[in-house]
């Protein structure tokens, strides 16, 4: 099952049906719990409980409610707690008694040395940036690195939207989020910002969700599975054969490494159509290259786009792959073109998938993509009737009809030139293997993602490197020991 994240909103309504069910404060002493058990696992392993020190600052509403409860736990196990309430007139009145009661003590100001600070300010009732007050106290610490306190947010780190990610400034920058039931959007869309996400059991029932209330993500397991790999009846036609068109001959990288991540992604056949032919066959030579689509050959999707440039010849071309009925990918050059031109793609009935980044995204959709990147791309795509994956540390694939999956890349290795080229062939050739757009685009950008990780092992790569841990990237994926 792909991990669901949901907006505030149903969050909300499925908090509100368990709430129903249970007595009065149940969720919140389960959430509490929650937050209080992943405090003592970092405290343990960090030397223990006893005599250590935690701060806990509190805000208006029930996310603060969430860190006086666990504060209480954490006191009664001998942790020394102090809280810094906010608004202390609106501080959660169960909650303090508590605290107070378990040996909590209320303070004006959090203390140097504290091993852990709690973020209760917001929850998923947040609004806008940190207020002044809360902003200083979080901009007093020290950060970890320097030997300051570790930062565990309540649900999510305040600051930050829990529907867009949008950061505002100031936020809080988690090392580990507790979070309660099911992920919230915020939890992926703003991933770096919320550090080690952990999903605390509140028994709260959550499958009933709207899909536009949904996003989702595909788990490592789920990608691996979903590769294409030959069976025992397969030839080199029948698991899909992709065509790419990139690169020029004076340009030829996009065309080597558009084509050689296609070879790399699935088994069967690449042809490649392009000034660059002979460059692309001198560095893989199992791809059958030819300059003209008119000898092309039978294929089952094209990836088309990446350096190909965007002179009538390139257009042309372009019209004509848009005019068949095989699923094409559209990258880079391609993108600007489509946008110069929307009916290349206005009345495809065939699988379309647009993969821009940021800058081709404004042009396809006539404005920048803004801080609400869920909302702009399920926009896009609902207008153009395509599947559109925006790239990113976190890339965001939606379909027409507004169901989204997203992939949190990890890391950012993978922003370096021709990049692009590669996922544009990774994602061509599961198409071609028979995947929808939206599964295409998902399962490349992880393997992409994670064949990043594995070339840079902690130090700058370029696009040649992407390209040679692809394999390796998808057998780890698959769950195959190599060795
Ligand atoms: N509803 C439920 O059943 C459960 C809720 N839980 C907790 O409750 C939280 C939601 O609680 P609330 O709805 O009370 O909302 P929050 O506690 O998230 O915040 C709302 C309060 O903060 C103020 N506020 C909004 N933006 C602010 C900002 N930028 N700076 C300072 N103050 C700001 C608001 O005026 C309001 O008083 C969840 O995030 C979660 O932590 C959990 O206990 C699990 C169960
Ligand atoms: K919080």
């Amino acid at each position: 099952m792909p991990i669901r994240h949901l907006t505030a909103d149903a969050v909300r309504a499925a908090e509100h049906a368990a709430g129903d069910l249970l007595a009065n404060g149940t969720l919140m002493r389960r959430a509490s719990r929650g937050v209080a058990s992943v405090v003592i696992e970092e405290l343990r392993r960090t030397g223990g409980c006893y005599g250590r020190r935690v701060g806990i600052v509190v805000g208006a509403g029930d996310n603060g409610g969430d860190a006086l409860y666990a504060g209480a736990v954490l006191a009664r196990r001998g942790v020394a707690c102090v809280a810094l309430l906010l608004a202390p007139e609106k501080a959660h009145a169960g909650g303090l008694e508590g605290f107070r009661r378990a040996g909590g003590h209320v303070v004006g100001d959090l203390p140097d040395a504290l091993d852990v600070v709690i973020d209760g300010v917001v929850g998923i009732g947040g609004r806008g940036p940190l207020r002044p007050a809360a902003a200083a106290v979080f901009g007093a610490l020290t950060p970890p690195e320097d030997g300051g306190p570790i930062i565990v947010a309540v649900d999510l780190p305040s600051g930050v939207d829990a529907d867009t990610g949008e950061v505002h400034d100031p936020a809080v920058r988690a090392d580990i989020t507790v979070t309660f039931g099911v992920r919230r959007n915020v939890h992926l869309l703003a991933a770096p910002q919320c550090g080690r996400v952990r999903l605390v059991d509140i028994g709260i029932d959550t499958t009933g969700a709207a899909e536009a209330d949904t996003l989702w993500t595909l788990t490592d397991a789920e990608v691996g599975r979903m590769w294409p790999v030959p069976g025992p009846a397969d030839d080199k036609y029948s698991q899909g054969v992709v065509g790419v068109i990139a690169g020029s001959a004076r340009y030829p990288g996009a065309a080597i490494l558009a084509s050689g991540a296609a070879v790399a992604a699935t088994s069967g056949m690449t042809r490649f159509i392009g000034s660059a032919a002979e460059e692309v066959v001198s560095h893989h030579p199992e791809v059958v290259a030819v300059h003209t689509h008119a000898d092309a050959g039978r294929v089952q999707a094209w990836a088309v786009g990446p350096g190909m440039g965007t002179d009538d010849d390139a257009l042309a071309l372009l019209r004509d792959i848009l005019a068949t009925d095989l699923p094409v990918l559209v990258d880079a050059d391609g993108l600007t073109m489509v946008a110069a031109h929307p009916d290349l793609v206005a009345d495809r009935a065939a699988p379309t998938l647009l993969t821009p980044h940021a800058g081709e995204f404004a042009r396809l959709a006539g404005s920048e993509v803004g801080p609400d990147r869920l909302t702009a791309v399920r926009e896009l795509a609902h207008r153009w009737q395509v599947t559109v994956l925006l790239k990113g540390r976190i890339t965001l694939i939606a379909d027409p009809t507004g169901a989204v999956l997203g992939n949190d890349a990890g890391a950012s290795w993978a922003s370096t030139a021709g990049a692009g080229d590669v996922l544009s062939g990774m994602a061509g050739s599961l198409l071609a293997a028979g995947l929808s757009p939206q599964l295409a685009g998902a399962a490349a950008a992880r393997a992409h993602a994670h064949a990043a990780v594995l070339a840079a092992r902690g130090a700058p790569i370029g696009a040649s490197d992407l390209l040679a841990a692809v394999r390796p990237a998808i057998r780890e994926l698959r769950g195959v020991d190599a060795s």
